[in-house]
């Protein structure tokens, strides 16, 4: 997956001002930021979810810049959200089962096999609206993991989980197939540590640094702009 003219605006604000991002089969590339970095908004237009304003997508050769994001998931972009919504009256089960019903003949993993990767099989026939804040980030990954994906990203998974859910999301995400590609956006610099082999740091909407995980780790000029940052971010640290 090539982006090139990442470039993107609200009102004449612009929160996004980057060249090219690229995702290849097996990365484990981080993206990591102060708040309002421009992360999510990096994900969601590789998702499809914000429409490109001058951004032009490649996947697999071809342009897919006009995509929507269910074609994007169909065709092997998967995501999941920074606040994830669940259709309230609809079984943790059922909504596993419609983030893989384009695999339905031949699915890697069955949905029930899916819920219990990530913990949830004993709520499956819970409506998901009853789930907790990380149960429902669980279910998330689930329906996005029941797609089969090629490139998976990740929008802040590790937000809110306890401890427990953290070491089974760290156990899940070093397990994934390693042809995956995988982008991860997040704040908590362990679970950074833990899958990524690559980080870009964003600043503003642009790239302020990347490279080598451990060198990016390494950098002061990383931590001081962290620590420039200040508030809720910092303390995840
Ligand atoms: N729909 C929107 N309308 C206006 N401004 C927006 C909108 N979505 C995002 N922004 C602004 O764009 C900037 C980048 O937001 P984005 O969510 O991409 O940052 P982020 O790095 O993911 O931040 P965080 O770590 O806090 O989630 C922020 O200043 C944000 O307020």
């Amino acid at each position: 997956m090539v982006a090139t003219g990442l470039r993107h605006a609200y009102q004449k604000l612009i929160v996004l001002d980057l060249d090219t991002f690229t995702v290849a089969p097996g990365d484990r590339h981080a993206v990591i930021g102060p708040n309002g970095a421009g992360k999510s908004t990096l994900l969601n237009l590789l998702a499809g979810t914000t429409r490109a304003q001058t951004a032009t997508i490649t996947y697999n050769g071809q342009v897919i810049t006009r995509r929507s994001g269910a074609w994007r998931a169909r065709a092997g972009i998967g995501r999941t959200f920074q606040h994830p919504a669940v259709y309230p009256d609809v079984t943790v089960l059922d909504c596993v089962r419609m983030g893989g019903w384009h695999h339905r003949h031949h699915p890697d993993r069955t949905p029930l096999e899916v819920l219990d990767l990530v913990g949830l099989i004993d709520h499956a026939d819970h409506p998901a609206a009853v789930l907790s804040h990380g149960h429902r980030r669980m279910l998330d990954l689930a329906v996005a993991l029941a797609g089969q994906p090629r490139v998976l990203l990740l929008d802040e998974p590790a937000a809110g989980l306890t401890d427990t859910d953290t070491a089974r999301l760290l156990d899940i995400l070093g397990g994934l197939p390693s042809w995956m590609a995988v982008v991860l956006v997040e704040h908590h610099m362990d679970v950074v540590a833990a899958l990524a082999t690559w980080i870009t740091v964003l600043h503003h909407g642009r790239r302020h640094t990347d490279g080598p995980a451990d060198t990016v780790r390494a950098d002061p000029a990383v931590a001081a702009l962290y620590l420039g940052a200040g508030g809720d971010d910092a303390a995840h640290r």
